[in-house]
């Protein structure tokens, strides 16, 4: 009994000793970034996500530019945000792969107080399935397309006139947290934003400029439509292990986050939990979410580590599975119909992928 309390006390006597030490270090960090009567440039605004984050930026005041290749589609969304928000937009044609074309659009634009980097592209296939022109397209576009906006919105972001904070939001994604079958080409592309965001907040955080990451699940987007039409069936298994959102809620969250300068912006409860699991050194502005990261620690490596132990057996499954398909269409060929052996054939590969598994994993 008394060793029970004692450990009681060793307990709480460290939680309240590290929640003072992370109140004593973050105590200065809480800040407010308005976004009415700002200027508010969203990428990829003519669709999905992007558009809804016109819609909500417009609804409360701000000043919206959005930029897409597609004008018609520009016009599209443009009408669709003044017919509900009274609100008109700026709409800049332009490919985030061209960056002379992004520079001369910010320059037109005027300078930005809040930068939204969420145009995107997704080709989900295995690396082997996938041409190199895929992985490029998905590089140039999410992660160099980055790149360009905002090397062209920095330094007019730098001196601007307002005393107020200033904004750069880019839209990554869960698959930018963790690895998923068929998204080697996206994952690599988001993972790419992590590295730039955390050394750009280093670099722009004397100019009063807060970096946030936002990571949302599958969201109801034309985008995700176009996706789930051609992604690979253990793809789709695996991102169900986040369920889908709809491209309004994302947009609240992302513009939450931004309002309250969060390095990372997770959009549901697993995100959260995938927030907790790979915090890293990655900034850190919410004394509450700090004390998580480090209580929470242990236990979300846990339950990562039973959630990728499911991945790994639903991947073995389907791989076992199409072997058997295949060793009872080959046999069909030969024999002319299903027999014995096609049982023996499907039991002896799913017990060799399962040695291999175990090996491997
Ligand atoms: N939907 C989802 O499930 C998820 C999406 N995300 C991320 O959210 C972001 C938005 O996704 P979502 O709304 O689904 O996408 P959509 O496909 O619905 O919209 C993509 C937008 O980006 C624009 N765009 C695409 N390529 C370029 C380019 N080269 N230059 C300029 N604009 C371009 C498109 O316009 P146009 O074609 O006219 O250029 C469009 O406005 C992406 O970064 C995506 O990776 C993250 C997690 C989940
Ligand atoms: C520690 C515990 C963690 C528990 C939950 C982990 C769940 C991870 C699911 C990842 C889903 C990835 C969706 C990608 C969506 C996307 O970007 C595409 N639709 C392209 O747009």
């Amino acid at each position: 009994m008394a060793d029970l309390s004692l450990a009681q006390v060793f307990f709480a006597v460290t939680f309240i000793v590290i929640f003072l030490l992370l109140a004593l270090i973050l105590k200065s960090q809480s800040i407010k970034i308005p976004i009415r009567n700002r200027h508010v440039f969203i990428t990829g605004g003519s669709s999905g996500i992007g558009l809804a984050l016109a819609h909500l930026a417009a609804s409360e005041g701000a000043r919206v530019s959005i930029l897409a290749r597609n004008e018609d589609r520009l016009q599209e969304a443009r009408e669709s945000i003044r017919l509900s928000t009274g609100n008109d937009v700026a709409v800049f044609p332009a490919d985030v792969r061209d960056p002379d074309a992004v520079l001369r659009a910010i320059e037109e634009a005027g300078p930005v107080d809040v930068l939204i980097c969420n145009q995107g592209v997704f080709v989900p296939r295995e690396l082997e399935k996938q041409e190199l022109e895929e992985v490029k397209f998905m590089i140039d576009v999410n992660l160099m397309g980055t790149f360009h906006l905002i090397k062209a919105a920095l330094p007019g972001m730098k001196n601007r006139k307002s005393r107020e904070p200033a904004s750069i939001a880019i839209i990554s994604s869960q698959a930018g947290q963790v690895g998923i079958y068929g998204y080697t080409a996206y994952s690599a592309s988001k993972f790419g934003l992590r590295g730039l965001a955390e050394a750009l907040q280093q670099e722009v955080i004397a100019h009063n400029i807060f970096v946030s990451l936002i990571f949302p699940p599958d969201t109801d987007t034309p985008g995700l439509e176009q996706e789930t039409k051609m992604r690979p069936q253990l793809t789709s298994i695996i991102a169900a292990s986040s369920g889908t959102m709809k491209a309004d809620e994302v947009a609240k969250k992302t513009l939450n986050g931004i309002r309250s300068g969060s390095f990372i912006v997770p959009c549901n409860f697993d995100g959260l939990l995938l927030a907790i699991a790979t915090a890293g050194l990655s900034p850190q502005r919410s004394v509450l979410m700090a004390l998580c990261e480090v209580f929470a620690a242990g236990p979300t490596r846990f339950i990562g580590l039973c959630v990728q132990w499911g991945w790994y057996r639903s991947i073995k499954r389907w791989y076992a599975q199409k072997n058997y398909n295949l060793t009872c269409r080959c046999s069909s060929i030969f024999h002319g119909t299903h027999n014995q052996l096609n049982y023996l054939f499907y039991n002896c590969a799913n017990l060799l992928l399962s040695s291999h598994f175990c090996c491997v994993h």
